[in-house]
């Protein structure tokens, strides 16, 4: 049989593993996956939403491109350049990330790049582009993120989501047949501009380096799915990112050239498993360059020698797309990889349905402590920015959690939960910034008749799965959790934001135990279980609020722990101490479940 896909063209920095093509039983598996996959809502949400609320990414990226070129020219005028130069200035509208990948939702954003010549600044584009943007009908939810890493202005442009980079070449003009693919055009161009323009070269080379690209994109759209319901989709959270799945993905392909997606899969979970990080993944070797940037090397930089999990971009100057990892980031996602990998494994040899992998994760009823942040404000645009800016400061909570003593792993959780609150009284008012809703007092105050003296608060809620070591056989030692310091250092951290405003945001950082967890965050069957408890020992004459301690795991929860009906995270611990004011720790927790359980010396998930 010949091989037209890619194995002829060597891919990757090693030898493939295998060559093989695939057999009747793997291309069952793989036509069984798309079904899956589109069981799930992946094509229908795309096609449908095309053809019924006329969703057209691309009359919107072509009426961009034609703002992009007029922005140009305006700009060319105002700064005094002649008519024909300014109109033969040009500019161009790229498209990279998953758009560009084609593995692109309907609910996620088209990633674009905005490329200008030389006579174009940053700022023009913050202020001009910006103004005109500002001006389109169909544009809302502007916002301009000027001093981001890589600063971008995002928006919702005929309802679909927009992430719009800027890069100014060296170039006098920018023609409509510009091909970012020559790193020639890297010269002189600031940090913040080879980013933005890197975006795109790095989604291209991905694209360039896979074997065979249907393969790669429906390979990956199953990863993705995989990742966001088990909720190890985030890179500021620090877990990966979308281009880091998509180059794990490619790496994967490479190594199986001429194998279909439901082989791919199965080697992945596993390869990934196994992998011996902190050795980094690599689609192609390290290039070096002529120019005076940063190129990711270990051996250089202390930095790099840090990351966790390093998946190297490809495209020069190449970066590491997952410095976030976290020691407990880390673990999760191992843990991840080692159960998804005997379940693609019944999938393949049992004909277990690829349903199954995609099942939502159970972080809410994995632990029995969790840290709550929350973020407050008293405006709904004020909320938007801190609310951002402490969401993006949460990996270096947990961070901070890992370097505390008898703390296993500190698990963030990917999303956020929002709420809009009315308040009428100070103590109401502080109850919402601790994230305590009472349902009536919220109820009378939406039913005010005089609204006068009705206020509004926006709160979102983070959350981190707290996972305490299991104590020795026998041992009678009491642990205490100190929270402390972490939750000092990280409100110091947030409160240091050169926009907060004491007046006007808040944030909170609490410990609370899973029985407190509010209702909207649990799954059903979780709830149901504290109801039957609940019932159950108001039947029995004991009260309501020694209930929570005592949840049983769900049935979902796997491993011997769970079977065991211990908590092994919470086994040995007998207080966890966050005093607001030093020298006055609280013990928060009372003492806990005791059992015998052996110490874990390595971090170890619960449901391990
Ligand atoms: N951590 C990172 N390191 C390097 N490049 C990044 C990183 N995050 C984003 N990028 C660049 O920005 C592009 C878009 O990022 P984004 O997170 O939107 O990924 P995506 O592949 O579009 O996934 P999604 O479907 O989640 O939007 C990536 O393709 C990549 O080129
Ligand atoms: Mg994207």
């Amino acid at each position: 049989m010949s091989n037209q896909n890619g194995a002829q063209r060597r891919l990757g920095v090693t030898m493939p593993i295998s060559e093989a093509f695939p057999t009747k039983e793997d291309l069952e598996s793989s036509d069984r996956l798309l079904q899956a996959l589109k069981d799930q809502g992946l094509f229908e949400s795309e096609e449908e939403s095309q053809r019924r609320q006329g969703y057209e990414p691309e009359i919107v990226l072509g009426k961009l491109d034609k703002m992009v070129k007029e922005f140009v020219y305006v700009v060319y005028v105002r700064k005094g350049y002649a008519e024909q130069i300014a109109k033969e200035a040009g500019g161009k509208i790229f498209t990279f990330g998953s758009y560009r990948l084609g593995v692109h939702g309907s609910g996620t954003d088209i990633d674009t790049l905005c490329v200008v010549p030389r006579y174009v600044e940053r700022e023009d584009f913050f202020q001009v582009m910006y103004d005109m943007l500002r001006l389109r009908p169909e544009v809302t939810e502007l916002a301009a993120v000027p001093d981001a890493f890589t600063p971008v202005i995002t928006m919702s442009f005929s309802d679909i989501p927009i992430d719009l980079t800027f890069a100014r070449l060296g170039l006098t003009t920018i023609p409509d047949t510009l091909d970012l693919s020559d790193g020639a055009l890297l010269r002189n161009l600031d940090d913040r501009c080879i980013r933005s323009v890197n975006g795109s070269r790095v989604t291209d080379e991905v694209l360039r380096l896979v074997p065979n690209i249907p393969t790669f994109r429906l390979t990956l759209r199953c990863v993705k799915l995989w990742a966001h319901r088990r909720a190890v989709y985030s890179n500021m959270m620090g877990f990966l990112g979308g281009i880091a799945w998509a180059m794990l993905v490619a790496r994967v392909c490479q190594l199986y050239p001429n194998a279909c997606a439901a082989t791919i899969i199965s080697r992945f979970f596993s390869i990934l498993h196994q992998w011996p990080w902190p050795q980094p993944v690599l689609l192609k070797p390290i290039e070096e360059g002529p120019l005076q940037v940063r190129v990711w090397n270990p051996k250089l930089y202390q930095a790099d020698k840090a990351h966790k999990m390093p998946i190297i971009t490809p495209a020069y100057p190449s970066m590491c797309a997952t410095h976030n990892v976290t020691d407990s980031t880390k673990a999760v996602m191992l843990s991840e990889f080692k159960d998804a990998a005997e379940l693609v494994n019944r999938i393949m040899s049992q004909r277990a349905p690829w349903s199954t992998l995609f099942t939502k994760d159970d972080f809410f009823t994995r632990y029995r402590h969790y840290l709550q942040v929350i973020a407050s404000s008293d405006s709904e645009e004020r909320h938007l920015t801190w609310s951002g800016l402490v969401e993006s400061r949460i990996r270096h909570l947990v961070a901070k959690l890992e370097r505390i003593d008898n703390l296993v792993l500190a698990h963030p959780y990917t999303k956020g939960f929002s709420k809009v609150i009315k308040y009428k009284t100070a103590a109401e008012k502080e109850d919402a910034a601790h994230g305590i809703i009472n349902a009536q007092a919220q109820e009378a105050a939406e039913g005010a008749v005089d609204s006068a003296d009705v206020q509004t608060m926006w709160i979102s809620v983070y959350y981190i799965g707290l996972c305490i070591p299991v104590r020795e056989e026998g041992s009678k030692a009491h642990r205490k959790l100190d929270l402390y310091r972490p939750k000092e250092e990280f409100t110091e951290i947030v409160k240091s934001w050169d926009k907060y405003d004491e007046q006007t945001m808040g944030i909170v950082v609490q410990h609370i135990r899973s029985s407190a967890l509010p209702a909207d965050v649990l799954p059903a069957e979780a709830l149901e279980d504290a109801e039957q408890k609940k019932n159950k020992r108001s039947k029995s004459g004991k009260k309501n609020a020694a209930a929570p301690d005592a949840r049983p795991p769900t049935k979902k929860r796997r491993g011997s722990a769970a079977q065991n009906g211990v908590a092994s995270d919470a086994a040995s611990v007998t207080s966890v101490t966050s005093a607001d004011t030093p020298g006055t720790p609280s013990a928060i927790a009372s003492p806990i479940v005791k059992s015998n359980v052996s110490t874990a010396s390595t971090p170890v998930l619960p449901q391990a």
